[in-house]
């Protein structure tokens, strides 16, 4: 067992990692990871299915993009953009809670992240709007996404609609904005061979902590 310091985070270890696992940042590991997946993916190296339950307990899952690993040894978060108002809006709305995983066939890898869920600030969110093809953020303002649409005709009208309203620099609609998954746990994996893949799971030491136990897994 070994004990480093992560910038300001502890960690906790079984086994020193080396390669493609190696280092005490997980969140520059999951970028370093992204930055290989862009060299060698064909397309949406940054997407990831993203899972979250209702009240009830019943999952769901779809695929959202990535757009942000934040900047942090300690306290990072995977920042997502979407609508409030959307199934999964309304799931995290009652559980803010997610899971997401990224899978890139091309480098055989997987890495995984779960932890509470909260809301990306106005700012950050004005800044990544802002940043969008302008007929994407028309976008946001015409699609009630995830609830029933009569035609396809209807949604291209009020796409016609909120363009004349908006012709230049349309504001953020207040439905629309993103998501800061805080990872309590997250775990890189890499194929082996005949299905003895690399496992390592990085995990708070305990609620609320900064710093981190690394445990390889059996694959
Ligand atoms: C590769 C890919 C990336 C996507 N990225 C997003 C995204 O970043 N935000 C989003 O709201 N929907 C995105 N979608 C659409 C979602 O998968 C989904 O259809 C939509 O968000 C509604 O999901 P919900 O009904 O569970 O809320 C993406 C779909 C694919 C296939
Ligand atoms: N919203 C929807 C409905 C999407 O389909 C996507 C990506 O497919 C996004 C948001 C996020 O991507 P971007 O901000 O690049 O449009």
């Amino acid at each position: 067992m070994s004990e480093t310091t992560g910038g300001t985070a502890r960690i906790t270890e079984s086994e020193t990692r080396s390669g493609i696992f190696a280092g005490s940042d997980p969140y520059a590991l999951a970028r370093a990871w992204m930055a290989e997946a862009e060299k060698t993916e064909p397309n949406d190296p940054t997407a990831v299915a993203l899972a979250t339950a209702d009240a009830g307990g019943l999952p769901n899952v779809r695929m959202v993009l990535l757009k942000e690993v934040e900047e942090s040894l300690s306290e990072g978060g995977f920042v997502f953009y979407t609508n409030f108002e959307s199934a999964k809006g309304g799931e995290l709305a009652e559980n803010p809670q997610a899971a997401m995983v990224m899978h890139w066939k091309s480098l055989r890898r997987q890495v995984r992240v779960r932890g509470p869920v909260e809301r990306v600030g106005d700012a950050q969110a004005d800044a990544y709007y802002a940043s969008r093809a302008y007929k994407s953020r028309i976008g946001a303002w015409a699609s009630a996404q995830s609830r029933p649409l009569s035609s396809r005709a209807s949604l291209m009208a009020d796409v016609a609609g909120y363009a004349a309203r908006y012709p230049i620099n349309p504001p953020r609609p207040p439905h629309w904005g993103g998501f800061r998954i805080r990872p309590v746990e997250m775990e890189f994996w890499a194929d082996g061979e005949f299905r003895l893949h690399n496992r390592f799971r990085w995990r708070r030491e305990a609620p609320g902590a900064l710093a981190w136990a690394v445990q390889r897994l059996n694959p």
